[in-house]
């Protein structure tokens, strides 16, 4: 069944070893189906180079598997917490790429810093706290409940991206796509932010006029980048 999805899923998946985001299988793409509430992600631990479409596993909303040879990604009640909390997102990305990751396990949102962060960012990148010793009995459940807490007072299409503090990059979209090309912004601004920060240590974030022009220009009601 969504034999279309798990095409889409798999494309995604693949697009994170191309972009040098993933090194060995540390890294995960799923999208939803918000008709049938299933959604495709990566098998846990499958090679990049061996995985195929069929093997994209289906996973309802309350967690369970719904078809594939393999177990879901062992981030899967991560994206589900995420689903379930953004309701117009369809597409998440986990990563470990390296420059995000730096900032995650330093617990540091990513300042914008510029132009670049500003056209798909509206604002830092913020880095959730760690889990507490209980928490981490249910790590990726409580990673979720902690993403969807820290976006309570925030926007999550403006800012559709989060580090988890010492663990790494979540980001989502209105696709697998979408999120993926979330997951690059967040690591090219995240390499860019962490140059800034060496070449001049007193450096401030952008103004808040940049960030408006920048972030309102593709994103308002009539720019392409707005049809959402
Ligand atoms: O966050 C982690 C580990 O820290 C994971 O993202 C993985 O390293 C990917 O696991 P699978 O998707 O292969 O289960």
């Amino acid at each position: 069944m969504l034999e279309e999805l798990k095409q889409r899923v798999y494309e995604a998946n693949m697009l994170l070893p191309q972009y040098g985001l993933v090194t060995f299988t540390w890294g995960n793409v799923s999208e939803i189906d918000r008709k049938s509430g299933i959604f495709a992600i990566k098998p846990s631990g499958v090679a990049y180079d061996k995985l195929k479409p069929e093997d994209m596993v289906l996973v309802d909303l309350n967690g369970n598997k719904v078809e594939g040879k393999y177990n879901p990604s062992s981030d899967t009640s991560t994206h589900v917490k995420l689903y379930k909390a953004f309701a117009h997102i369809g597409g998440i990305v986990h990563t470990h790429s390296p420059w995000a990751t730096s900032w995650a396990q330093a617990g540091r949102g990513i300042p914008c810093y510029g132009t670049t962060h500003a056209d798909y960012f509206y604002g830092e990148i913020p880095c959730a706290r760690n889990l507490t010793k209980e928490e981490l009995k249910d790590y990726e459940v409580n990673t979720g409940v902690l993403i969807a807490d820290l976006f309570k007072d925030k926007d999550y299409e403006a800012i559709p991206g989060v580090l988890c503090k010492n663990h790494g990059p979540f980001t989502w979209g209105k696709d697998g796509h979408e999120a993926v090309h979330n997951a690059v912004v967040v690591e090219e601004v995240a390499k860019m932010a962490a140059h800034c920060e060496m070449i001049n240590p007193n450096v401030k974030p952008a103004p808040q006029e940049l960030l408006d022009r920048h972030y309102f220009r593709k994103h308002g009601a009539n720019s392409y980048y707005g049809q959402k």
